[in-house]
């Protein structure tokens, strides 16, 4: 098992390139299954989770070939069959929204429930609805989910989401796509990621207005073209770098990185004492010799303050002046990186749904433990910033979301490393 090993005490200076969005390209991916034209996907990140993504559409009949530079060229001519098991949609839960194409294109699927992941039970029960209001036939056992169209396909419907979960409003958007007329979604999800869905899905022939409010508008069709898309940037990895870079008291441009889709992360670093303003093809940030000021946050829907940030926040707020108090709204377990920041030094204390940070002047590095994807890279963004070594032991977790990291951060002056055992 792999692990990462840090020297902290380097300023980050330099350029960070940002990668395609994760959360984009797997519902992207997704969306070929709707054409039987190929799809290109230009911009992609090189994870595992877009590769098991890759693998899950292969076994379901789709020619999937990563091209040239950061290209993943995809084509569902037809539909091989429409089962997605247990044994691959457990590993990666964003599998699951192959149910609604595959329902769509073909009239049936049957697909295992994802399960719950570390941070929480994440059930599906609104993509579920969702796909009720447009008509489909859901019956839920053993763990599968089996989905049967009306004999002459999905029909456009309202869709009412009780809550804005992006999950739920991409499902219902690939679905409505391939559905006869049109699909209102209110209290959609307004995330960066649903308005490059929606671009796709328009560019395939399926007019979507609306996306990035909570009223989202889509115009189904009979069939879809084929397309070639360019991911959206990454705007965790963004934050992720960002909070690096303040972290260890350097000065970065986030090359590729978009200001207007992390403006409440900005907010809280300004906050906090560290410069962060748009620049040349990105956005650069500096924190030069100044201490941290501690800053209380609430993890909220888009535009809100991103919950997927929320760990590597709470590294920066370790080492601040003063007492922060941060929320999670989002997740009912996802603090799991605050006893393993403790080991490095930090003072939490974690209290149900809050974490009380009382910053300290230094963290020490020592052997640490990821236990999800974003917990693990605030541990890196800690072993950063400590002094002494740190190693970050199952970084399996971090190869799901960051493309490249040792690269990334090395290029830019951090001492890091991996090791295999
Ligand atoms: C692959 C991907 O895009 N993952 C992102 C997506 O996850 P995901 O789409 O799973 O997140 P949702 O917005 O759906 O979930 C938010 C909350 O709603 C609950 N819920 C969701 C669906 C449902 O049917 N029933 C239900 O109760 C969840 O348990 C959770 O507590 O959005 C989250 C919130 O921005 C991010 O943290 C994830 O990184
Ligand atoms: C929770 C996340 O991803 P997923 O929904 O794939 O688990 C994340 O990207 O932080």
């Amino acid at each position: 098992m792999d692990r990462i090993i840090i020297q902290g005490g380097a300023r980050l200076e330099g350029r960070i390139p940002i990668s395609g969005a994760k959360n984009s390209a797997l519902k992207l991916m997704a969306a070929a299954l709707l054409t039987d034209e190929p799809v290109t996907l230009a911009n992609m990140p090189r994870l595992a989770d877009s590769r098991f993504m890759g693998h899950l559409l292969a076994e379901l009949g789709v020619s999937v070939e990563e091209g040239e530079g950061a290209e993943l060229r995809l084509h569902a001519a037809t539909i091989a069959n429409t089962y997605a098991p247990y044994d691959l949609v457990r590993k990666m839960r964003a599998t699951f929204n192959v149910l609604g194409p595959l329902l769509a294109r073909e009239g049936r699927a049957r697909v295992s429930l994802p399960g719950g992941c570390a941070i929480g039970a994440r059930p599906v029960d609104l993509h579920l609805k969702a796909l009720e209001a447009l008509g489909a036939r859901i019956e839920v056992s053993e763990g599968y989910v089996d989905a049967t169209a009306p004999a002459g396909g999905l029909v456009g419907g309202e869709i009412d989401l009780p809550f804005a979960s992006v999950g739920a409003t991409e499902h219902a958007m690939l679905a409505a796509a391939l559905a006869r007329g049109e699909t209102v979604i209110e209290n959609a999800a307004c995330e960066p990621e649903i308005a490059d869905l929606a671009a796709m899905l328009t560019a395939m022939g399926a007019p979507v207005e609306g996306a990035g409010s909570s009223t989202i508008r889509i115009q189904g069709q009979n069939r879809l073209k084929g397309v070639r898309h360019h991911v959206v940037g990454d705007r965790i990895e963004t934050a992720t770098y960002a909070l690096a870079v303040a972290a260890t008291g350097g000065d970065c441009i986030l090359d590729g990185a978009q200001w207007a889709h992390n403006k409440a992360l900005w907010r809280a670093m300004i906050n906090a004492g560290v410069t962060v303003e748009p620049a040349d093809q990105g956005v650069r940030v500096a924190r030069n010799g100044a201490r941290l000021q501690a800053v209380d946050i609430e993890t909220q829907p888009y535009p809100g303050f991103p919950t997927d940030a929320q760990a590597q926040f709470m590294a920066l707020m370790t080492l601040a002046e003063g007492t922060s108090v941060i929320r999670e709204t989002i997740f009912e377990n996802r603090f799991m990186h605050a006893p393993e920041l403790t080991r490095l030094g930090a003072d939490i204390s974690v209290h149900g749904s809050e974490a009380v940070v009382r910053g300290v002047p230094r963290l020490r590095g020592a052997p640490v433990m990821a236990t999800d994807l974003r917990a693990s890279v605030s541990l890196v963004i800690a072993g950063l910033a400590a002094e002494g070594e740190t190693v970050v032991n199952r970084v399996y977790h971090l190869d799901r979301g960051f493309e490249r990291l040792e690269a990334k951060l090395s290029g830019c002056g951090a001492r890091i490393e991996r090791r295999s055992d």
